[in-house]
């Protein structure tokens, strides 16, 4: 509920027109239902007893008729007006909301605390904003309008009837408490397995749909499907459950409007009874008494997904700080020095640099210290699962290590500018992103004011001109997703081009030539070599071939770097690759 509260909060910050104004005409025109029930019953019931006092008791009619014309006007105009004022209000708040949650995401991915799968954490994300979409309108929205007016009109109605404004407010009381608790905890319990069920059919489908050629080949196929079929008929289970509920509370609401207009109707009754009302005014508190639960229909049909809303505003939550402290952090970097790189001194260097994933597993490095001379070439080798690709992401600023400093041309890497950083440094590896796009613009993801011929350029070192040359397109030529229409090494080269266009005087490789073949490998290191001609550059690898033209080799083994002597001795040789 908190988090529900920070992020209403949120909202009125940043759009507190759209906030208060969708409030206030949110408020009118309920108010002119109620008030044109209620004067509509008057208005029969005076004119009744007027006709059948054959005149003896007078009624103006033109007052009341013109009330409920202005009260219907605003009824209907106001509920236009509203719907207008309060769903740009929720737009504006989803932009919001769904802008600060990326920016989470973004700072939760590069520095590595991303605790679930990607794919599992983006579409949870999604599901979550659509759930809180429904905040301001579904909860904020009609639950202020309720009270509010509700508390108006006992207020009103007190003049006429204490007892029956009592009667009134207990039995809408009852009504509020009723749906507040369905939207507690077991709804809490329904929205965690909603959740589960969703979570699981995503998992399932996605690795149904990206491993069926694994799957096909091992003859997991129908598993996976038996298995997917089981989290959707879960799923359904789930749903059923929830829609019972919504149900169930929308019951709960007409069952209390017609307890309501009994128990009102029986204390108006009384009231006259002891000369403590007149008889015109009962019928405006049968009215009244059928119009407030109008007032409830609409937090009915959500106080099921009150739970709901309240998980996702924990996690959104904690996204949205993140964000907010990663956008203070980049502001607060946003002056730092620009780092030099002079030939004799370190353009990189590491000092005590001690890393674990999470605090309870064992520390990956240890007490690592490295120095890299502006123009150097070193290489780390190391068994699998030694920490050489962590070792990169630290480096690169994607993973921050518990303790140690980290200097990059004589700037601390933790403060220093975004911008600074990737125009100092630039990774390379195995991984490679080729977006569904054309070439000039798969490149231009590194410098978008490059030139076609700077474009050529980088192309040509990366040795991909005569390819894409020949291509009928040339750099217009569109790649699908997940570079489609390249092969790995070719890939891999495209990758090399655009880390080029950047020109950072650090190289940082990590497996720059891990999955290719012999030949592919040899190309691409050579493109690499050549790029890199004169800068420094860290290679982590297992192959022999990428160690030819390092300063020095260095072996990383439970969590420290030790310096290997060269040429390598037959020991070290035996554990790389030499394909
Ligand atoms: N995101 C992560 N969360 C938890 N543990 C991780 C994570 N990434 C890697 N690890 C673990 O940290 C250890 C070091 O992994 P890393 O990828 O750095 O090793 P590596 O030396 O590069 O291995 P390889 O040569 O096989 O690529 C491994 O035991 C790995 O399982």
């Amino acid at each position: 509920m908190r988090s529900s509260l920070r992020i209403i909060w949120l909202l009125q910050k940043e759009e507190p027109l759209a906030f208060w104004g969708g409030l206030f005409l949110a408020f009118l025109p309920a108010a002119a239902g109620i008030a044109l029930l209620a004067v509509s019953g008057y208005f029969i019931t005076a004119t009744a007893i007027a006709g059948l006092s054959a005149g003896a008791i007078a009624f103006n009619t033109s007052s009341a008729a013109s009330s409920i014309r202005l009260y219907a006007s605003m009824r209907i105009f106001g509920r236009y007006i509203e719907r207008v004022i309060t769903h740009d209000a929720t737009f504006r708040f989803l932009a919001n909301l769904r802008s600060g949650v990326f920016r989470g995401l973004v700072a939760r991915e590069s520095n590595g605390t991303l605790s679930q799968r990607s794919a599992t954490a983006l579409s949870r994300v999604v599901s979550d904003v659509d759930q809180l979409d429904g905040l301001f309108l579904r909860l904020v929205v009609p639950l202020a309008s309720a009270t509010i007016i509700t508390g108006l009109t006992l207020v009103i109605l007190w003049q006429y009837s204490p007892m029956a404004s009592i009667a009134l407010g207990a039995v809408q009381a009852a009504g509020l408490t009723i749906l507040a608790k369905s939207g507690g905890h077991r709804q809490k319990a329904q929205a965690r397995k909603l959740n589960a069920a969703r979570d699981a059919l995503r998992v399932r489908v996605s690795d149904l749909v990206r491993g069926r050629r694994d799957l096909s080949v091992f003859g997991g196929l129908e598993q996976q499907r038996v298995a997917a079929l089981k989290a959707v008929n879960q799923l359904d289970d789930v749903q059923e459950q929830n829609e019972l509920t919504d149900m169930r509370n929308q019951a709960v609401v007409s069952t209390m409007s017609q307890v309501m207009v009994a128990v009102t109707f029986l204390f108006a009754a009384y009231s006259y009874q002891q000369g403590q009302m007149e008889l015109k005014h009962i019928a405006l508190f049968a009215f009244v008494a059928l119009a407030l639960p109008e007032l409830l229909i609409s937090l009915a049909n959500s106080a099921g997904s009150w739970s709901k809303m309240s998980g996702a505003a924990d996690r959104v939550r904690s996204l949205l700080t993140v964000g907010q402290d990663s956008e203070a952090l980049q502001n607060a970097r946003s002056n730092s020095e620009t780092p030099s790189f002079e030939v004799g001194k370190d353009a990189l260097n590491l000092k005590g640099i001690h890393f674990a994933y999470t605090p309870k597993a064992a520390a990956i490095l240890d007490g690592v210290d490295l120095a890299l001379p502006t123009g150097s070439r070193t290489v780390v080798i190391g068994p699998s699962g030694a920490g050489k690709s962590t070792l990169a992401a630290i480096v690169a600023r994607l993973q921050t290590p518990q303790s140690g400093a980290i200097q990059i041309g004589g700037v601390e890497l933790s403060g220093m500018a975004e911008d600074k950083l990737r125009a100092a440094l630039t990774v390379v590896g195995q991984r490679t992103q080729i977006f569904h796009s054309t070439i000039a613009e798969n490149l231009r993801v590194a410098r978008e004011d490059a030139t076609d011929a700077e474009l050529w350029e980088a192309l040509a070192h990366a040795g991909l001109k005569e390819l894409v040359e020949g291509r009928q397109e040339k750099l217009e030529t569109h790649l699908g997703e997940g570079g489609l229409g390249l092969s790995g090494g070719e890939g891999r080269r495209l990758a090399l081009a655009r880390a080029y266009l950047r020109n950072p005087e650090i190289w940082v490789a990590d497996e720059l030539t891990e999955g290719l073949d012999h030949a592919t490998a040899d190309k691409v290191l050579a493109s690499f070599r050549a790029m890199t001609r004169g800068k420094t550059v860290l290679m982590v690898s297992h192959r022999a071939s990428e160690l030819e033209g390092a300063d020095r080799v260095l072996v990383l083994e439970d969590g420290k770097l030790g310096e290997v002597t060269l040429p390598l001795s037959d020991e070290i040789k035996g554990r790389l690759r030499d394909d």
